[in-house]
């Protein structure tokens, strides 16, 4: 049988899009894995399956799979495809869509323009909602990587990240740094990793290493994270931002007990069908 899909991309970070509303897919994360791998499958850095509702009060329910096949929480740049995705292909036609994923309810708004604002709920910072290893919750956590030590912020957006501040981000050690932080001892669940290089109070440069994808051109998630690091670091107001290399995102978030605010581009790139 063959399975239709829609490749798509929130700058750079790409997806593979499938309408679990309109076919019964049994989307298991070895097929997730195939379907992502660049030289055997489509290829992409998530594959999104749209559901029917689980939540109350949601339109619909989005699972998240990254390309080594495990199923994760929160996908920034995914949720703003899957808004347009749910628009384009007649799913609705309403602009402000509530929609559930294993992070529980977001809501997505489409703009005007075609760009996509969503919020993002509040970032979790207990070290136990991260999860992340520590005593107590601080702005800083020192890690131990190999025989040195960086300076971190740990932030939850639904899914777990680290966040280190870098003075270049062209120079920033993310693909040797990142797989060691992702796997590290102190993220029970692995983590996402964000390098940032602060400009000033109202813009950053970030790369991000995403568990269990490796390095992306964007991601949403990690923006969301950096901008509330910088912000607790007392070094970023609550307007930011965020330029990864695949382009930039807007942020804001106004501080503890705030949900984060991010807006950004959803592009559908083709559309296909893949034998399996
Ligand atoms: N690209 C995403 C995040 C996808 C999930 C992430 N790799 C994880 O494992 O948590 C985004 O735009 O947020």
């Amino acid at each position: 049988m063959p399975l239709r899909f829609t490749k798509m991309h929130g700058l750079g970070n790409d997806f593979v899009v499938l309408d679990g509303v309109r076919e019964r897919i049994d989307l298991t994360p070895a097929l997730a894995a195939r379907l992502a791998d660049r030289r055997f499958g489509i290829g992409c850095d998530q594959v999104l399956l749209v559901e029917p509702p689980q939540l109350p009060e949601t339109d619909f329910h989005y699972r998240i799979f990254n390309a080594d096949g495990s199923e994760v929480e929160q996908c920034g740049n995914g949720a703003r495809c899957f808004a347009r995705f749910v628009r384009d292909t007649g799913l609705t036609d309403k602009a402000e869509i509530p929609v559930g994923t294993a992070a529980g309810p977001l809501l997505l708004k489409v703009q005007p323009d075609g760009q996509v604002s969503v919020d993002m709920g509040v970032p979790k910072l207990a070290p136990a909602e991260i999860p992340f290893v520590a005593e107590r919750q601080a702005p800083h956590y020192t890690l131990d990587v190999d025989d040195g030590a960086v300076a971190i912020a740990a932030v939850s957006m639904g899914n777990p990240h680290a966040v280190l501040q870098v003075a270049n981000i062209d120079r920033a050690p993310v693909t040797e740094l990142g797989p060691r932080i992702e796997c590290h001892a102190r993220f029970p669940n692995r983590t996402n990793v964000g390098f940032v290089q602060i400009q000033d109070r109202g813009r950053v440069r970030l790369r991000v290493w995403e568990r269990g994808t490796g390095e992306t051109l964007a991601c949403g998630t990690g923006a969301c994270a950096a901008a509330v690091a910088g912000h607790l670091w007392g070094e970023l107001d609550p307007d930011v931002a965020v330029t990864l290399p695949g382009g930039t995102l807007v942020i804001h978030w106004q501080g503890l007990g705030k949900p984060v605010q991010m807006t950004g581009p959803a592009t559908r790139v083709f559309d296909g069908e893949i034998d399996l």
